[in-house]
């Protein structure tokens, strides 16, 4: 794919196991019959198990799969009422709709088998998904990196101000690279000199070299990031360099960062396209997500650089990456360019990522990647959470405030839908 115009798909991958594991799982191949409820048995492919898990040679593919089957304990009895989908989890919840056949007025439904299964599917669906997710703020940097015009630094340091007092507990606050190959970001020294008094929040920076992890040090930087691509084409592009080179540049980094104490976050990028070299084999991101694991970075970011991904691509990478990393060390990092990041989020939350990085106003985009659109909004990827009663601790309301300030001075409207809608009803967005 040497384009934009084509979304990577299917068939592009080299393996579809995890996804038709996925499309099974998800398609009700559990299916408990009336006379299976009180047994805790299941049919899988027409195949009666228990749900202990132990039936047969499949087991072990089954118990491996990225989400995991619960027991079911309860005693679906008749007359166990199955609410419509307006409880516990989230604020914003909707109804889940007319699923079983037919349902009595009190809301019970008369389907002992549709009710299980459907809480089945619900269970399905959100066992995966944490209870706190991370978000790693980007807006100052992957933001506002690309941005034409010089962005003033009061403005930035305000922006940072702003996101911190939002509840953010990380906001990546600019880069120390070439102000040459990014001009937007030469004033990295004076930024990091306003924001040392901010609290509540760690202000991490991009070091694509030692030279970079020292100034960055020098003006009181106290984590760093540092970032390879998993595409040969996109690394020469952005860092001047191959894959190996910036590997062998970013362990001098660590072992000096780890000397000063200094966590190091690592970046990889074009997880699953590059603009020049199409599709990026899943093997190749967990490569060089591996190395950046083993040369001591605490957690290692997963970008879709050019947002191509969908959920059919990115499921796959993530499997073949969390083989070799921790699923706690990951993070994942998208761009909307076709609107395919919330559903990426989600399928990422699923399979127990609990780190996504987002960019308030959905600014962004890559200097190195033509074509390339903003981030996900971080406003977007707040409300989603919120519905789905995942907490973040930032406030929505002070979020957008934020947006709104930054989408001013850049003297364009938010590229958050969330933040659209929301200034539009008069509600207070932290009780919808
Ligand atoms: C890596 C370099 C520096 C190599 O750049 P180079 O030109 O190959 O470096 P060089 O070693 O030949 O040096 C050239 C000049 O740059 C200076 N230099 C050298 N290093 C630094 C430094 N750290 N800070 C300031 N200056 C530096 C160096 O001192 C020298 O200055 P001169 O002698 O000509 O006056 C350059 O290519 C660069 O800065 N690239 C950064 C590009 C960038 O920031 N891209 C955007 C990052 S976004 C991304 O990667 C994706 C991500 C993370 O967001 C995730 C995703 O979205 O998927």
């Amino acid at each position: 794919m040497s384009s934009l115009e084509e979304p990577l798909g299917f068939d592009k991958l080299p393996n579809m196991s995890t996804i038709e594991r996925i499309q099974r799982f998800s398609s009700g191949g559990c299916r408990p019959s009336v006379d299976d409820v009180g047994m805790g048995n299941c049919w899988i492919e027409g195949r009666c198990c228990s749900t202990s898990n132990s039936c047969n040679e499949q087991d072990e593919e089954y118990r491996t799969e990225a989400f995991p089957r619960r027991r079911h304990s309860r005693d679906f009895s008749q007359g166990d009422s199955f609410n419509l989908r307006t409880s516990s989890l989230g604020r914003n919840r909707m109804l889940f709709g007319h699923v079983c056949d037919s349902y009595l007025p009190d809301h019970q439904y008369n389907s002992i088998c549709n009710v299980i299964e459907i809480r089945d599917l619900t269970n399905k669906f959100f066992r995966g998904i944490p209870k706190f997710v991370k978000i790693v703020e980007v807006g100052p940097r992957d933001g506002l990196q690309n941005e034409k015009n010089i962005v003033p630094t009061f403005v930035k340091v305000e922006l940072i101000r702003r996101l911190v007092s939002s509840g953010l507990p990380v906001v990546e606050a600019t880069s120390f690279v070439s102000p040459k190959w990014v001009p937007q970001l030469a004033d990295a020294r004076d930024v990091m000199d306003a924001v040392r008094d901010v609290g509540g929040a760690r202000m991490p920076v991009l070091t694509p070299n030692l030279k970079g992890f020292e100034e960055a040090v020098a003006a009181g930087a106290k984590e760093v990031a540092v970032f390879a691509s998993a595409s040969e084409s996109f690394s020469k592009s952005n860092i001047n360099c191959s894959i190996e080179e910036s590997l062998g540049r970013y362990r001098a980094v660590a072992r000096a960062a780890e000397e000063l104490s200094i966590p190091v976050r690592g970046y990889v990028s074009c997880v699953v396209g590059c603009p020049v070299e199409g599709f990026i084999p899943p093997s190749k991101v967990a490569y060089v997500a591996k190395e950046l694991y083993d040369m001591g970075c605490f957690e290692i970011s997963l970008g879709d650089t050019i947002g191509v991904g969908t959920p059919g691509t990115v499921v796959p990478m993530l499997e073949a990456v969390m083989a070799v990393v921790p699923v706690e060390r990951l993070a994942v990092h998208f761009h909307d360019t076709y609107g395919q990041s919330l559903p990426n989020i989600l399928v990422s939350l699923q399979m127990g990522i609990s780190t996504v990085d987002s960019s308030v106003a959905g600014l962004g985009g890559c200097p190195y990647a033509k074509g390339a659109s903003g981030n996900v909004a971080t406003e977007d990827v707040v409300y989603m959470l919120n519905g789905l009663g995942v907490k973040t601790n930032v406030d929505l309301t002070k979020l957008m405030l934020a947006g709104d300030f930054i989408s001013k001075h850049l003297g364009r409207p938010s590229g958050s839908k969330t933040a659209i809608a929301l200034s539009r009803v008069k509600a207070d967005a932290s009780k919808i």
